[in-house]
């Protein structure tokens, strides 16, 4: 198998709503409900109950936790375009938030650590946050107290002073020296906090490195309650509303950050893209591994860490080539990654450092598969249109495949990427075939329901390709969004198998 990464039966009962906010037990395993089957009208028990509802933006629906309202408008999109099967899966509705990203703003005595009231620059404090993962409301807390001891003045935006502009607290469930049960309640907290300062000499610093040996006696390994994994500071003095500088430097604990998700151990960067919903994400995996056959050549594209291509490669025995734009720090993740895959894969897999908006039909050309995974506002248009022009991108393939020696071989657009790729790994060389697939089946996982329902339509439009299955998974409980995982496969939808058999027996007949 090739990878090449570019950076229940259906029942009512299995839904998992609670009274009480269960952020503390660990969810049973997501079953697949088809939406039909979703109860309209459920019982407050699926309710946020959180404090800060109203005056943070991060949540905008407080009831139905279990049943986003945009699922009506995703069955009838679905269901118009000929999947009538669309499920939906669910998972924590509370505490499943994982990473986040929160402004610190107010002052040392009263400090505010949290998200902006919609529409304004206006931080609101959110200690009782009821999407967080319990441990990042505990670290915020120790954050607080350590800014009021320590005198650490947060950010202010007007004058561009202060000392700490934002923190990233991500929780890492992995800890295999607990039961599987146990892992998720006792998550560690990896803590990155963005000074306002060039580096680590610039003047401040002290305040830094007392604020982090703060959270480190007070939360690290020795202390009462060990909740703090590690701490990283990220150094941006910017303007804009750019969150994260260039300089990261790692300040205490373990510098490796590990999550087990989709069947491998996958080592993230705080500079990493980091899926917030760690075990909505795993449940997503194991879908999207059943739609990818062994052994297929697969590209990701918009691959990030390559957490989705190298689940793939481990569990599909795929080939891979991954196309991700991450700072290159990530090709370090990547690359940790790599080297705790099972020893069973024996794939080839190129990693490129690269923009898939770029001269896209590189990628598809030599894949079975492509996996695409955009960020929320969706594919771009480049992309999409090699995507439609799938027909003429594999006939230019195959006629350049043909009327190739091999001096011109070697001048191919895509053997020449393949030879640049940034990473490559597997004792496989890539099949020499890999000149003329493009592929047969699109997977594309979707965090931007509008988007997506644009992009759709316009694959679609196109006849090149058409709907085969759709999934939602709850990733986000309490706002309008889903993630989505569609299946496309390539040409017209095939003949209803009812609809066949009547031919045939017409056939039949005649003779
Ligand atoms: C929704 S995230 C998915 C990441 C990854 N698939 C995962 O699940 O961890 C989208 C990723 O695409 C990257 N990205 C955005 N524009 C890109 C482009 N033009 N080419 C390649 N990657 C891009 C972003 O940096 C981000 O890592």
């Amino acid at each position: 198998m090739t990878l090449r990464l570019v950076s229940a039966p259906p029942s009512f009962s299995v839904f998992t709503c609670r009274a009480a906010a269960s952020t503390t037990l660990p969810s049973p395993a997501p079953t697949p409900t088809p939406v039909s089957s979703i109860p309209q009208s459920p019982p407050l028990t699926c309710a946020l109950h959180c404090p800060h509802f109203q005056s943070c933006s991060g949540c905008t629906h407080e009831f139905n936790l279990h049943r986003p309202v945009i699922l009506d408008d995703a069955t009838d999109f679905f269901r118009k375009h000929g999947v009538s099967d669309f499920t939906f899966d669910t998972c924590k509705l509370w505490g499943w938030r994982c990473r986040a990203k929160l402004a610190v703003r107010g002052s040392s005595t009263d400090p505010l650590i949290g998200l902006y009231e919609e529409g304004t620059h206006n931080v609101v404090d959110i200690p009782q946050c009821k999407a967080h993962h319990p441990n990042i409301n505990a670290a915020v807390e120790l954050l607080r107290r350590g800014i009021s001891e320590l005198g650490v003045e947060p950010y202010i935006e007007d004058e561009g002073t202060g000392n700490l502009r934002y923190v990233q607290m991500a929780v890492t469930t992995y800890n295999t020296s607990l039961p599987a049960a146990e892992r998720y309640k006792n998550g560690k907290v990896q803590v990155t906090l963005v000074w306002n300062s060039r580096n680590e000499n610039s003047p401040g610093s002290d305040k830094l490195n007392a604020l982090a040996n703060f959270l480190w006696k007070n939360g690290g390994p020795r202390s009462r309650l060990h909740l703090i994994h590690s701490v990283w500071a990220n150094f941006q003095t910017s303007t804009n509303n750019i969150i994260f500088g260039n300089k990261w430097r790692h300040l205490l604990g373990e510098r490796d950050f590990w999550e087990h998700v989709g069947g491998i151990d996958v080592s993230l960067a705080p500079s990493s893209f980091g899926q917030a919903n760690t075990r909505a994400f795993d449940a997503l995996l194991r879908k999207l591994q059943k739609y990818v056959p062994h052994e297929s050549a697969v590209a990701d594209l918009y691959a990030g860490a390559g957490v989705i291509g190298l689940s793939l490669a481990a569990t599909r025995k795929c080939r891979q080539d991954l196309d991700h734009s991450e700072p290159l720090k990530c090709c370090v993740s990547f690359e940790k990654t790599i080297e705790r895959l099972p020893a069973t894969v024996d794939s080839s897999i190129t990693w490129h450092h690269a923009d898939a908006s770029k001269e896209p039909f590189l990628w598809l050309v030599g894949s079975d598969v492509v996996v695409i995974d955009p960020p929320r506002k969706g594919l771009d248009a480049s992309l999409i249109d090699a995507l439609k022009n799938i027909s003429s991108v594999e006939r230019k393939a195959l006629s350049s495949s043909e009327s190739s020696n091999s001096a011109q071989e070697e001048k191919r657009p895509w053997v020449l990427r393949a030879k640049e790729a940034s990473v490559q790994i597997g004792s496989k060389p890539p099949p020499d075939n890999i000149t003329q697939s493009v592929p047969q089946t699109l997977i594309y996982i979707s965090c931007g329901w509008e988007s997506f329902k644009e992009d759709c339509k316009s694959l679609l439009s196109s006849k090149a390709w058409h709907l085969e299955k759709a999934h939602g998974f709850n990733f986000f409980p309490g706002t309008q969004s889903i993630e989505v995982l569609a299946v496309f496969k390539r040409g017209p939808p095939k003949k209803k198998p009812g609809k066949k058999k009547k031919k045939h027996l017409q056939g039949a007949l005649r003779y």
